[in-house]
C-alpha cells in the first residue's frame, strides 16, 4: 500500500496556507500533523480525502489520483473531521448501525465494537444524552466496524479523558500493527512506536 502527496498547495482565501508540501506513506506508518491553530491542519486532511481540491499538486493511492480512482480510494479511506458524524436523536448502536453502512464491515460486531471504546452500558442510549467524550469514543467505535486501510483522522483526541487517550492510542497501534495507514492531527502527545511515525509541521 503507498498513498502519496507531491507538491501540495492550498489557499484559503488570499492566503497561501501551504505550498509544495510533500509526503510518503507506506502500509504500518502514521502521519502526524502538527501546527498552531490556523495553520492549516484541517484543510490538508480535506485536501487528502478529496473533499477539496489542492491548488497545485497531487494526491496518491496506489500510484493513481485519488480523483482518478475516486471509488476504490473512498472504500479504502474512514474519514473522522472535527464534528462527530453523529445523529442526536438515534441511539449509540443505531449510529453505528448508519455509519458501518457506508464502508466495508469488519468481522466485529456492533456490539464489541461498542464494548471495546467502553460504550456498552449505553448502547440504547439516544446520542442527545452523551457527553464530547462519549459521542469521540462512539465514532472511534465506527473506526473498528469498517475494513479500511486509511484513517484520515481530524484530532481524534479531542475531549477524551486519559483513559480514552490510552484507548485511540491501542486502537491506532493494533491497526498500525495490521499494516493500515493514519493520518492525523493532533495538539497532544501521541504515544505510539517512534520509527511509525512521521512528522509533518504546518505554519512554522
Ligand atoms: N471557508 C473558509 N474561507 C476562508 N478561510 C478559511 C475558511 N476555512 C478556514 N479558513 C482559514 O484557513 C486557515 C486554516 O484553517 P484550518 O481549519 O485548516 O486550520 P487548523 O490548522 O486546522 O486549525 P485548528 O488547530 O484551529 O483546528 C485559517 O486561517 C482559517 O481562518
Amino acid at each position: 500500500m503507498h498513498y502519496q502527496a507531491k507538491q501540495l498547495s492550498c489557499k484559503r482565501g488570499r492566503k497561501t496556507l501551504f505550498s509544495e508540501l510533500s509526503f510518503e506513506l507506506q502500509a504500518g506508518q502514521l502521519l502526524l500533523i502538527e501546527g498552531h491553530n490556523g495553520a492549516g491542519k484541517t484543510s490538508l486532511l480535506k485536501l487528502l480525502t478529496g473533499l477539496r481540491m489542492p491548488e497545485a499538486g497531487e494526491i496518491l493511492w496506489q500510484s493513481r489520483s485519488i480523483h482518478d480512482a475516486h471509488n476504490d480510494f473512498r472504500s479504502k479511506l474512514s474519514w473522522l473531521g472535527h464534528q462527530n458524524p453523529l445523529k442526536d436523536e438515534q441511539s449509540a448502536l443505531e449510529n453505528l448501525h448508519t455509519l458501518s453502512s457506508f464502508r466495508p464491515r469488519n468481522s466485529i460486531s456492533l456490539t464489541d465494537a461498542l464494548q471495546e471504546v467502553k460504550l456498552g452500558h449505553a448502547k440504547h442510549a439516544q446520542v442527545k444524552t452523551f457527553s464530547a467524550g462519549m459521542k469521540r469514543r462512539l465514532s472511534l467505535a465506527s473506526l473498528l466496524v469498517a475494513n479500511t486501510q486509511l484513517w484520515i483522522l481530524d484530532e481524534p483526541q479531542a475531549a477524551l479523558d486519559k483513559d480514552g487517550v490510552a484507548l485511540y492510542e491501542s486502537l491506532a497501534k493494533q491497526h498500525l500493527e495490521n499494516d493500515g495507514m493514519i493520518v492525523m492531527t493532533s495538539h497532544h502527545p501521541l504515544n505510539l512506536p517512534a520509527d511509525r511515525v512521521q512528522r509533518l509541521a504546518l505554519g512554522v
